[in-house]
């Protein structure tokens, strides 16, 4: 039997990664605001557009506060919030309707997010994703490192220094594994599951421009960075 222990780099590792990702969490109150009212197509998309540019500021900031990051080549710190910022939404939407609520609460949020005005054909792999990620019942450690991980993917497109990337992601894999296995005993398949999860968030990536263009409106507006950071406009 593997005796498993964090090491106290790898505790002080973990700390900042959870101090940055609480400190840069999005409020979550776009569920509360779901729950409150029912809003038209436009309303929810301008919503959407609105929590979605907030959102890519806080992983600006949270990206920052990963050690070695700042440390890249430019270029490829661009290249690497650009290619993971539709999943690190997508991972923090899953979050915030896997969240505990009172009964019935996720099912008036889910109701509310089917007649938002998304298209019907994209409802089954959203949902599919978000009930999966809240199968998993995560601890936020276990979370923020996921979306650490999610953003230091080194085969983002046009990445040039893969392995520098390589160098930083690896340690957060083995904080992760460590944790997993002390976290989820019972449960020695749960890392992998975990990391399963991220192939399953990259699909959504492929769906996601078409998301926004299907949205049940016309004249999809977007913000600036939106339309830097979403292959849309
Ligand atoms: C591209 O298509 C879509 C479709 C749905 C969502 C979504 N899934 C959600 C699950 C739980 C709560 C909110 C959720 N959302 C929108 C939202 O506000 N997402 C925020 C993005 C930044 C991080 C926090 C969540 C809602 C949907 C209902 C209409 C108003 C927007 C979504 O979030 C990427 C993207």
């Amino acid at each position: 039997k593997e005796k498993v222990e964090i090491t106290k780099a790898q505790r002080a590792l973990m700390k900042v990664i959870v101090d940055a990702y609480n400190r840069h969490k999005i409020p979550q109150d776009v569920a509360k605001k779901l729950l409150q009212d029912q809003y038209s197509a436009e309303e929810n998309f301008l919503l959407l557009t609105e929590m979605a540019t907030s959102q890519v500021q806080v992983l600006v900031e949270f990206t920052k506060n990963i050690p070695g990051f700042l440390s890249l080549n430019h270029e490829d710190q661009i290249a690497l919030l650009k290619g993971s910022a539709v999943e690190a939404m997508f991972l923090r939407s899953a979050q915030v309707f896997s969240q505990k609520m009172p009964n019935g609460h996720t099912e008036v949020l889910e109701e509310r997010i089917r007649k938002s005005g998304i298209s019907e054909e994209f409802m089954t792999p959203m949902f599919n994703f978000y009930k999966s990620i809240g199968e998993l019942h995560m601890i936020e450690e276990e979370q923020a490192l996921l979306t650490a991980i999610t953003i230091l993917t080194p085969d983002r497109p046009f990445v040039k220094d893969q392995q520098a990337v390589e160098r930083l992601q690896e340690p957060m894999l083995e904080v992760l594994r460590k944790l997993c296995v002390l976290q989820h005993p019972q449960e020695p398949q749960y890392f992998a599951r975990l990391l399963g999860r991220l192939t399953e968030l990259r699909t959504l990536n492929h769906y996601h421009a078409e998301m926004l263009t299907s949205w049940r409106m016309n004249d999809h507006k977007f913000t600036p960075l939106l339309c830097e950071i979403w292959d849309v406009q």
